[in-house]
């Protein structure tokens, strides 16, 4: 489910009419998605996405996400550009909500992707980290290190609950990862959630990237260490190194990796592996009634923590040299 807030035939009326796309033919409420409200939105002049954005988003933080989508598209990256109004502006308010108008994508997420969609995600990647270069904003990511103890803290005591022993797992991967953490990699604008729902294929080409709602500035090579992890596992847990191979080598097209980067890859994987169990673990935790989303497993990530606790270097994750 994601449509929070409803929206009125007149609102919407009254909201196209501050753009130069001409009236609302049709306007559908999306099903997928789980922080935002988004719309299908169908016009004279052409096809949009309508995002009303929910309590998760902080509204300070939308002149990032927009500034930063129209910066990428300006840089060549197949991605939805924030439509401005009348006024110039790309953010304006609909039903309560602070909302934008972004242009609709071609395309279709894999949900089980192959060596080759990890090669083209790679290259994408390397392609999103060129294109952000010279972003002159930033935005710190409040789900790095600094951000993990107090999630940990949050869902500690019933962790156990969801699988034994999850609890003491956590809180040595956090012990450690909070002292060896690695400063000083190369930084820039990272997407930091690119799951495969997050990236649409036609064929096995990219034909665009969405989502850019916990984009941020960090060590690039945080973002490749997501990627692996949404990616490159198979169904019964096991890293499939052929993927990994050719997601490295496909950023690796573009953006060589440095070899403070090559030496921190496996400490980064069970960072980002970490990051993504605790965000789901709170979340797992705290359904709310009546709630209609499907909250995502945090043990996939548990048994992803457990294969990066033994990895020791970048070619158990597929690097050449
Ligand atoms: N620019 C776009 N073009 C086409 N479809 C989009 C676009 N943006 C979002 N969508 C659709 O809306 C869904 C939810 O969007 P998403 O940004 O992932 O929502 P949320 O941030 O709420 O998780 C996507 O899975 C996709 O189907
Ligand atoms: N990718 C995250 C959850 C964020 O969901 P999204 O729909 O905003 O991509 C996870 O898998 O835990």
């Amino acid at each position: 489910m994601a449509v929070y807030t409803e929206v009125s035939d007149e609102e919407l009326e009254a909201f196209v009419a501050g753009y130069d796309i001409g009236r609302v033919l049709s306007c559908k409420g999306i099903a997928e998605g789980v922080e935002n409200s988004n719309f299908a939105l169908h016009t004279e002049r052409g096809s949009y996405i309508l995002t009303l954005y929910e309590k998760r988003v902080r509204e300070s933080d939308l002149p990032f996400f927009l500034g930063l989508m129209r910066h990428l598209s300006a840089n060549g990256l197949v991605c939805p550009l924030p439509i401005l109004d009348r006024r110039g502006e790309a953010l304006g308010r609909l039903a309560g909500r602070p909302a934008a108008l972004v242009s609709f994508l071609e395309g279709l997420s894999v949900r089980r992707p192959n060596a080759r969609h990890c090669g083209a995600l790679g290259e994408a990647l390397g392609r999103l980290h060129a294109a952000g270069r010279d972003f002159p904003m930033t935005r710190e990511n409040a789900l790095s290190v600094t951000g993990w103890r107090p999630l940990f803290e949050a869902a500690q005591a019933q962790a156990d609950r969801v699988s034994p022993g999850l609890r003491e797992r956590a809180a040595q991967a956090l012990d450690a990862l909070e002292r060896h953490w690695p400063a000083g990699l190369p930084t820039g604008v990272i997407h930091a959630d690119l799951f495969t729902d997050n990236v649409f294929f036609i064929g096995e080409a990219v034909s665009g990237l969405i989502d850019f709602y916990f984009a941020c500035t960090d060590a690039l090579a945080y973002d490749l260490s997501i990627c692996l992890n949404a990616w490159c596992f198979e169904p019964d847990g096991s890293f499939n190194v052929t993927k990994g191979r050719a997601m490295i080598a496909g950023y690796e097209r573009v953006r060589r990796l440095e070899p403070d980067e090559v030496e921190a890859l496996p400490l980064l994987c069970r960072g980002s592996a970490l990051r993504f169990m605790l965000t789901r673990l709170v979340d797992w935790l705290n359904v709310p009634p009546g709630a209609l989303v499907k909250p995502k497993d945090p043990l996939e990530y548990d048994r992803k923590l457990s294969f990066h606790g033994k990895a020791t270097s970048a070619f158990e994750y597929g690097l050449q040299r």
